[in-house]
């Protein structure tokens, strides 16, 4: 099939490379001359693993980009990529959704035969049908069902594995309200369904839009329940991985994201679970729930410090953070604890001094004032104390460089750091 995305960012391009991959022809368009020269160097304009391969393989054959929205009246499918970032209040802002939607519309006006539009973007309950279409509608000059369709496709990878979840994914969710556009998704995705045991959802629009935040609400409020039991384990002194390693072979529990410690970051979870919040006041519903899981992902980092201030005060001390990425295996800082725990030092006068084995040019920018080293090991030296925020494979392998600290007193937020001799060590929750 031809296909044409809007957005070239995490979702869009691993969209537009694995969907060449799958043998469509593949338009992405981008407002950024960067990413659209970029991939037609066949280059990937983010990082992620294979990635690049996939985009060099295909670009200047089945994957081509461009800025120019035009080319989506070459293509039969148009996914819409676009951010959906918060608003103050915590709702999301669907200004760039509907800005594309209108330029998509407009381009389509001059476009003879079925078009079906698919929302990837994740919004919440209402917006495809209630703002993308309309403006849609509006824009294309065309009616919904007579020329033009909109479906919804939530996106479920997770950064740093996006190519592997997308071409393994557990379920694929369709919504849509006619069989056509249904019929055009099941054959957009039939390589995929064909070749893995993928689930197929077929739901309304609304369904699949809140599945989406269904999704990584539960994955977060587990996390924060975990945190929560973890909190209580360590003032029992009980080790809370030992706890999770138990729960977690109860196959209604299950053993993945039980990982506690100084909680969750991302471009997603802490947008996504406020969204679900405000959509929910909006409709007269106190998600109670949701915000005691933010109000305890919240309290991590400051309860990472207090460990820390346990052991002395650290004003004018040299204080490490190892890891500002909100994850291992990328460079993106986008609500990383690594950001709360560096402010909470800064209260307390330390000198931070941070290490990331990738994401300390992107820290800089919203930290320039402190020092990053080049390594652990060197943020390590004469420090009064260290901070473990990311659980990078790295720091597990740090053994002889806490001698040259300072103070050897070191507080683990992701249970990657040994305990030895000659180490003062404390676990956020074990
Ligand atoms: N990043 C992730 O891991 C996941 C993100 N999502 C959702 O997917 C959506 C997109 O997120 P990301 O890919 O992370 O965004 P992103 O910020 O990485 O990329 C967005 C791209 O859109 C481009 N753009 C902005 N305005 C445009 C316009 N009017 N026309 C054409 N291009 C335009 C930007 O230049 C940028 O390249 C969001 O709703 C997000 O919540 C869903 C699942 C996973
Ligand atoms: O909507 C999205 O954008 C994506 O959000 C998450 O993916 P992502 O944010 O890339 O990363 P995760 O691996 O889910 O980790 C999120 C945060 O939770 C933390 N985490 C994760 C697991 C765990 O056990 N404990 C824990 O604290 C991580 O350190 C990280 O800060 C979801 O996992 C994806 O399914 C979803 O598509």
């Amino acid at each position: 099939m031809k296909v044409s995305i809007i957005g070239s960012g995490y979702v869009g391009t691993t969209l537009a490379a694995c969907l060449a991959d799958l043998g469509h022809t593949v338009t992405a368009i981008d407002v950024d001359e960067s990413v659209v020269d970029r991939i037609n160097a066949g280059e990937a304009p983010i990082h992620e693993p294979g990635l690049a391969d996939l985009v060099a393989e295909h670009a200047g054959n089945r994957l081509r980009a461009t800025t120019d929205y035009a080319a989506v009246r070459d293509t039969d499918v148009t996914f819409i990529a676009l951010p959906t970032p918060s608003r103050k209040d915590g709702s999301i802002d669907t200004s760039l959704v509907e800005m594309g939607t209108e330029s998509l519309g407009e381009a389509l006006r001059e476009k003879d035969g079925e078009h079906l539009v698919v929302v990837k973007s994740t919004v919440v309950p209402g917006t495809t049908a209630e703002r993308v279409a309309p403006v849609l509608v509006e824009a294309s000059g065309k009616q919904l069902g007579e020329g033009i369709d909109v479906a919804m496709n939530p996106e479920f990878l997770r950064e740093g594995h996006a190519v592997s979840d997308f071409l393994d994914p557990d379920k694929i969710v369709f919504g849509a309200e006619r069989e056509a556009a249904f019929a055009t998704l099941r054959e957009l995705y039939r390589p995929l369904t064909e070749t893995t045991d993928t689930h197929v959802v077929e739901t309304g629009l609304n369904e699949a839009e809140i599945i989406k935040y269904a999704n990584n609400a539960f994955l977060a409020a587990k996390i924060s329940l975990m945190n929560e039991l973890g909190n209580i384990c360590k003032e029992y002194g009980i080790d809370a991985y030992e706890v999770a390693d138990a729960i977690g072979l109860d196959d209604r529990i299950g053993s993945q994201f039980l990982n506690s410690g100084v909680g969750w970051g991302g471009s997603c979870f802490p947008k996504d679970v406020a969204a679900l919040i405000a959509a929910a006041d909006e409709v007269g519903y106190d998600a109670q729930l949701l915000k005691a899981a933010v109000a305890v992902n919240d309290r991590q980092p400051e309860r990472l410090l207090s460990l820390l201030d346990d052991h002395g005060d650290v004003a004018g001390q040299r204080v490490a953070v190892l890891g500002l990425s909100f994850k291992p295996g990328t460079d993106d800082i986008r609500e990383s604890r690594a950001i709360p725990v560096i402010q909470g030092l800064l209260d307390r006068g330390a000198d931070v001094v941070g290490y990331d084995p990738v994401a300390a040019d992107r820290m800089r920018e919203r930290f320039p004032d402190i020092t990053y080293a080049d390594s652990a090991a060197e943020a390590l030296r004469d420090a009064h104390g260290a901070v473990v925020v990311t659980d990078w494979d790295e720091f597990a392998a740090l053994d002889e460089e806490f001698d040259t600290m300072a103070r050897p007193v070191v507080v683990d937020g992701r249970h990657v750091v040994g305990r030895r001799e000659g180490l003062t060590y404390e676990g956020l929750t074990w």
